[in-house]
């Protein structure tokens, strides 16, 4: 069986920097077309010259033929001032800001500690750029790209679970946010409950949507620990109880615009991963194309996951479909059991697994 799709976008893929980043570049630039890139360095993508250093950087580091488009992404910090968003916007290469809670995930120590506190102004900034009619040049319809927050949607609370950051986050944070600044665009990245989609389905459409993880979506908390314990499925939000991954499952291939692909992969060397101190992170682009096609199959939905892979990310951020295609066959594969670089290795999602779906360009 093949399956021809328009070309998919990540709407939300760490690249890193460096080595790293001329090794894994290619896997994502194979097969999607283009991709909101992380600004989690070290140090963090703070201002709009370091974004625009940073793509030229992964341009650089893509195959000579590719045609791969890096969407970069600032980092917002407590001292992000208004006038870094209207450099940012001007530079027509950065399309959007990403949250981070201070100490929620991988490379967050420089994000925000009080949001409404210390970033109102950005983010009144941010919503007021969204506004067609400051865009005086141009048609509503045709406005420029929106400018859009990205969010690492936990709290950093250490009494709070672990298990219950994702939702202490929508009720504390983002539930008052969206009341105060109802014209911000929003992505809550990488969801993992079903308060989560609730939210998201709650919210006036076309200004919060959601990006969903190939991980969220196959595998539930019990694979943190199958066998032993099981660093290369440790991720930020860490995996949820089976009735949460439901959740998430239904929602995306229910057909909804809210909700679109974003692989979040996010590549560790192994030392890093099998250590005393593991990183958080899943390096899925090698595989997120084969695991969103498994979902969809196994839901008999597979008429609904183009508009999932291809058409909702892109709609949301104003920028049009692709026009390429891309074709899944239903072709079995062995997942490499580690991709060797001078550095080091890297330890892709399931592997060594077989899988069932292989994409290609045609
Ligand atoms: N998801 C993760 O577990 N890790 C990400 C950071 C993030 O997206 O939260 C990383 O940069 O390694
Ligand atoms: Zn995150
Ligand atoms: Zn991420």
């Amino acid at each position: 069986m093949e399956l021809p799709i328009t070309q998919p976008d990540d709407w939300h893929l760490h690249l890193r920097d460096g080595d790293l980043l001329k090794a894994v570049v290619p896997h994502s630039a194979s097969h999607f077309g283009r991709a909101i890139v992380m600004p989690n360095l070290k140090p963090p993508i703070t201002t709009t010259d370091a974004a625009v250093a940073y793509r030229e950087s992964i341009l650089k580091a893509l195959p000579a033929d590719s045609k791969f488009t890096p969407l970069i992404t600032l980092y917002l910090t407590d001292t992000t001032s208004r006038d870094e968003i209207k450099l940012a916007r001007k530079s027509g290469v950065i399309f959007a800001v990403k949250l981070y809670p201070a100490g929620a995930t991988t490379n967050s120590q420089d994000g925000v500690t009080d949001l409404f506190g210390k970033c109102l102004p950005v983010l009144e900034e941010m919503a007021e750029q969204n506004m067609p009619l400051l865009i005086a040049s141009c048609k509503p319809e045709k406005a420029l790209h929106y400018f859009t927050m990205v969010i690492h949607g936990e709290v950093t609370d250490p009494n709070v679970d672990i298990f219950d950051r994702e939702k202490v986050f929508i009720d504390t944070v983002l539930q008052p946010l969206i009341q105060r600044l109802p014209r911000l665009k929003i992505v809550m990245e990488h969801i993992t409950t079903l308060d989560a989609v609730k939210f998201v389905e709650s919210c006036k459409e076309g200004f919060v949507a959601a990006t969903v993880t190939p991980q969220h979506l196959v595998l539930n908390r019990n694979a943190i620990f199958q066998g032993g314990l099981q660093p290369h499925n440790y991720c930020l939000p860490v995996l949820k109880r089976e009735t949460h991954r439901q959740a998430i499952v239904s929602a995306v291939t229910s057909g909804s615009k809210r909700f679109f692909l974003g692989t979040d992969s996010a590549p560790h060397e192994r030392r890093k991963k099998e250590c005393p101190c593991g990183c958080a992170g899943v390096y899925n682009a090698p595989v997120a194309l084969s695991l969103y096609a498994k979902v969809f199959e196994e839901m008999g939905a597979l008429d609904k996951l183009e508009a999932f892979t291809s058409f909702n990310g892109a709609d949301f951020y104003g920028l049009p479909r692709n026009t390429s295609k891309i074709k899944l066959s239903k072709t079995s594969w062995q997942v490499p059991e580690a991709f060797s670089f001078s550095f080091g290795n890297i330890i892709p999602m399931f592997a060594g697994k077989i899988l069932e779906w292989q994409p290609a360009l045609i």
